[in-house]
């Protein structure tokens, strides 16, 4: 039984909630990222990357842009310090980017961390002490002052070995578990770090406000962030970090709705690995960026090599619906949005080459490394003509009649659905030839002569029906009606020639033509049919007959 009762809420309103932020509706540049996928990504693993791992993931995140990387705890392990060094001594950690070290507030932990990270051209070193209520109850069982003094004692600690050492250190502190904590506490506290850094414009230090756990709606944390950066001391000379983790599934919302509070950078790791439901996903949030026209200065654009390095160095998995990145976020398995595409796309490829406004497609999916054919308008029993259509049209250079397109997408949908199974753009076009295309049973044609006369067009139809041939002459008003009228007489057919239309097939090495051909029913319901041949008279006889034969 669950009981909802044993729960209670654990965050903290600020004393003071103005939400000025709340009036503006988007971010107009883009944070300072840091990620930390080696660090807190990678201490969420079941297996910790290996060495030779985590030198592959930092080369990738290097290549999507990321100027500061947290590239983990090197007092945690053996291999976490290693790879520190190996970055270091094999000069791995290129001019413009910075590497970032987590250490507790612990002297020997801050200690070894700065043993581990000499020799680095520049370092970001980030200490950390819990400040929540439950905390400082449970697991430190101190008070507020002594909890304060932690991370006062740390970031002197930083300070003074950051003088003793050669190098170029920043200084960051998080008030961990900020969430859990009282606003005006986590306040105090942050000052008092800053206090003792004293940062200057030209060395600021960062301030991280962690949403270690999740606990309130996203708007909440923005107050928080806001009250802190209104009272912050040298708000000036601060970099306000946000790092948010995704307990209640708005890690995304809490940075967007925090950086429009206020804050400058965010903590965040690729595809949102991290402990529990992990860290915010920054895929996710630069892509948010993009798609509203702000350039996210970070490059997705082979997303299929990222999420492949990822998989592999991490040996987790990109959903398939993990936003701008799962393989099926572009599919439009549906009927009417797959119509909504194919139109949309023929819109900006005519009016507006330079806007982006496909119904349905947030994003043009190729500016991601994924493309129309394979990954879009995908074909199944929820599939309708205006997909079946663009396919035939796009892959495959057939421009069918509309009311031919319907027809060909219920055949479609009616074999999907039978087989219950996605239709491959080959098996579409199978399926097409198979049904529409040069038909010649029952019905074929033999021969067919034409005279021009002061009528019309007069034929001599040589055909097949059942193992019987037969041979008819007929007139018309063009070589078609004429064969048309042929083949009526020769078996009494019923029908009226209703659609007509012809294309060069442009894709096909041999200069070929497509001739599509519609014919009313008795009935009232149309039967279609398609030739294929290099010249276009016998083309539009066999898209004829195909259509007689499909009645
Ligand atoms: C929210 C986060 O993601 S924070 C980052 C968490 N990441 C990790 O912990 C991964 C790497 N950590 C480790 O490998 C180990 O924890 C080590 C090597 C850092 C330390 O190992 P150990 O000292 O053996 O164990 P442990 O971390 O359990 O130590 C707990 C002690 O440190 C104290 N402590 C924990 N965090 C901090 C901190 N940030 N500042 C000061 N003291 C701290 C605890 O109160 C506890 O004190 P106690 O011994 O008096 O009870
Ligand atoms: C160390 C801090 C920033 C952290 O990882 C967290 O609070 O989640």
């Amino acid at each position: 039984m669950m009981n909802a009762s044993k729960y209670k809420r654990q965050y903290y309103l600020p004393p003071e909630t103005c939400m000025d932020w709340a009036k503006k509706d988007y971010i107009d540049k883009a944070p300072t990222w840091c990620s930390v996928d080696l660090r807190d990504g990678n201490q969420a693993l079941v297996i910790p990357m290996s060495l030779e791992q985590k030198v592959e993931f930092f080369k990738l995140l290097v290549k999507i842009g990321f100027k500061e990387i947290e590239v983990g705890f090197p007092a945690a392990s053996e291999t976490e310090y290693t790879f520190l060094r190996t970055l270091i001594d094999r000069d791995l950690i290129p001019e413009d980017v910075t590497i970032q070290v987590l250490t507790q507030a612990r002297e020997h932990i801050i200690r070894k961390t700065f043993e581990a990270v000499k020799g680095a051209p520049k370092a970001i070193v980030h200490v950390y002490n819990s400040t929540s209520v439950a905390q400082r109850e449970q697991v430190f069982k101190k008070s507020k002052e002594e909890i304060l003094k932690i991370a006062v004692d740390g970031a002197k600690l930083l300070k003074e070995l950051a003088e003793q050492t050669e190098g170029n250190f920043q200084f960051e502190y998080s008030p961990e578990s900020f969430t859990g904590t009282e606003p005006e506490y986590a306040l105090e506290v942050c000052n008092a770090v800053i206090d003792v850094w004293q940062p200057t414009p030209e060395n600021k230090c960062i301030i991280n406000l962690p949403v270690t756990v999740e606990h309130s709606m996203p708007h909440v944390y923005a107050s928080q962030v806001e009250y802190m950066c209104k009272h912050m001391l040298h708000r000036e000379n601060v970099i306000v970090s946000l790092h948010p983790h995704n307990d209640r599934g708005c890690g995304v919302a809490d940075s967007e709705m925090g950086i429009l509070a206020g804050a400058d950078r965010i903590e965040g790791t690729l595809f949102g690995n991290g402990e529990r439901t992990g860290n915010v996903d920054i895929v996710t949030l630069g892509m948010n960026m993009y798609s509203q026209g702000v350039d996210p200065k970070l490059d997705f654009s082979d997303m299929p090599h990222i999420c492949e390095v990822y998989e592999h160095c991490t040996g987790m998995s990109v959903g398939e619906r993990s936003p701008y990145s799962g393989a099926l976020v572009f599919a439009a398995f549906s009927g009417s949005h797959q119509d909504a595409i194919a139109k949309g796309m023929h819109w900006i490829e005519e009016k507006d080459p330079n806007r982006w406004t496909v119904p349905y497609l947030p994003i043009d999916p190729t500016d991601v490394g994924r493309n129309y054919d394979a990954d879009v308008i995908r074909i199944n029993s929820q599939s309708g003509k205006g997909g079946v259509g663009y396919i035939l049209e796009t892959k495959y250079g057939l421009n069918l009649p509309p009311k031919m397109r319907e027809a060909m997408g219920y055949t479609a949908k009616g074999v999907s659905d039978h087989l219950h199974k996605e239709l491959h753009p080959d098996e579409i076009f199978d399926l097409f030839k198979k049904t529409f295309e040069n038909v010649a049973q029952p019905y074929s044609i033999n021969e067919v002569h034409f005279q021009q006369k002061e009528v019309g067009i007069t034929t001599k139809v040589t055909s097949t029906f059942n193992g019987r041939t037969i041979t008819t002459e007929a007139t018309g008003n063009g070589r078609l009606d004429a064969v048309s009228n042929a083949l009526k007489k020769a078996y009494e057919l019923k029908y009226t020639l209703e659609v007509y239309q012809e294309h060069a097939l442009e894709r096909s090495s041999s200069s070929k033509a497509i001739a599509y051909v519609g014919i009313k029913k008795p009935d009232g319901t149309m039967a279609w049919g398609a030739g294929v041949d290099p010249d276009i008279i016998r083309a539009s006889i066999d898209a004829l007959v195909t259509a007689i034969n499909n009645r």
